[in-house]
């Protein structure tokens, strides 16, 4: 495999950094999902041939020999590792075991995999939940561990804390160059709706939306509404994401959002105006708030070059065109009426 010389380093371990071929072979792990469809349609755009994918179907990823297998016959020269167990704050609280469990078996068969079958570059998705529930606002990289994480999602946090130290400890120990990106809150295209599975934002959509068709006054919003979240609109990561594969080396993570945030009640109120639901809005405080704010530090990202284009409004609107599009497939798929 040919290995181009680029542009000199930003950022990196050894003063140079690799572009992505056009015809090199690139594995997207969990093209289905909302941001391994995004990163596998950004990819397509820019120009890339090689594209590789499975379903979980055709290759579990918590089967350790079925990823050698994988790695040893197609040999992908750069990895993207969007595939993980995800969810909300309830799916989160709710599937401890699953969480944890599944996101480190992930992770650790794909990056020993990459290791063992000499992969160029690789690119770990981890989250700002890694950060520690009281720290400091904005989240700088340097705050991870720290202090103690929220409960509601620490063993998705830890799983994937320990993909960041995997990535770390494998350039230490090998010379990998494996990178990690940490986004915040997502929504986009292909989003999860199940209401008792989702994240805030797609929940907001569905659940205005139908109370809208149904001529319902009121919607339930969980948790106080106080809590303050950043929101990525996810065709952004993607291009953040294939940027950060052709520009950045190095071993320190980076984060991905926006440095925006809002309340959730404010956030309901935006996502309510875009889908012209005029009821009122209850708080069912019954419900975990989890993390009081989570905003990214991007200055490292900034400086890199890269920018979000997406605002929220446009975002939020684009989100729901999809939503409006795909809703029949969507309650199929999960089960809820
Ligand atoms: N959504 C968000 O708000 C955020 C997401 N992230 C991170 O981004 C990444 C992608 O998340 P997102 O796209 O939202 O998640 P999705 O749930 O939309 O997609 C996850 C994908 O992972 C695949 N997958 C899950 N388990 C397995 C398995 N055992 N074997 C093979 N494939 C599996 C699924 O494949 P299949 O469809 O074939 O079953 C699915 O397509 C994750 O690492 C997540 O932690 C980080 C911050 C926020
Ligand atoms: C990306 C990130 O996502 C998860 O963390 P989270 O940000 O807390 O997740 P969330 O989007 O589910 O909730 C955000 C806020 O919104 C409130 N909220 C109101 N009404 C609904 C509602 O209807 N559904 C949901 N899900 N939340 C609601 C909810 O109570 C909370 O205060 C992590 O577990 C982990 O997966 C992770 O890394």
């Amino acid at each position: 495999m040919v290995l181009t010389w680029a542009k000199p380093a930003r950022s990196g371990t050894k003063g140079t950094t690799y572009s992505m071929e056009k015809d090199a072979k690139i594995y997207i792990a969990g093209h289905r999902g909302m941001v391994g469809g995004a990163i596998l349609r950004h990819l397509q755009t820019q120009g890339y041939k090689n594209l590789l994918t499975r379903t979980s179907k055709d290759l579990d990823l918590r089967n350790q020999q079925a990823v050698a297998d994988f790695f040893d016959k197609e040999r992908p020269a750069y990895v993207f590792l969007a595939a993980a167990k995800v969810g909300g704050i309830l799916a989160n609280n709710t599937y401890r075991g699953e969480f944890l469990y599944d996101n480190l078996i992930i992770e650790a068969n794909i990056i020993e995999a990459a290791r063992r079958y000499s992969t160029t570059k690789l690119m770990f998705l981890g989250s700002s939940c890694i950060y520690p529930k009281l720290a400091p606002q904005p989240l700088k990289e340097s705050y991870l561990l720290t202090g103690p994480l929220e409960e509601t999602n620490e063993p998705y946090a830890i799983a994937k804390i320990a993909g960041i130290k995997l990535c770390e400890a494998y350039r230490d120990q090998y010379g990998c160059n494996f990178i990690s990106v940490m986004p915040t809150n997502l929504y986009g295209k292909g989003d999860n709706y199940d209401l008792q599975k989702s994240h805030v934002l797609p929940a907001l959509i569905r659940k205005f939306h139908e109370a809208k068709v149904k001529g319902d006054k009121e919607v339930v919003i969980w948790g106080t509404g106080t809590p303050k979240r950043e929101f990525l609109y996810a065709d952004d990561l993607a291009e953040a994401c294939v940027f950060l594969m052709n520009e950045y080396d190095g071993k320190e993570l980076v984060n991905v959002g926006t440095g925006e945030d809002l309340s959730i009640k404010e956030l309901a109120e935006l996502v309510a105006k875009v889908v012209g639901f005029e009821g009122a809005l209850t708080f069912d405080t019954t419900k975990p708030d989890g993390t009081p704010r989570k905003l990214m530090d991007v200055s490292k990202l900034h400086a890199l070059g890269w920018r979000h284009q997406v605002e929220l409004p446009e975002g939020i609107r684009l989100s729901y065109e999809d939503f409006l599009q795909h809703k029949d497939n969507t309650v199929k798929a999960t089960g809820v009426a």
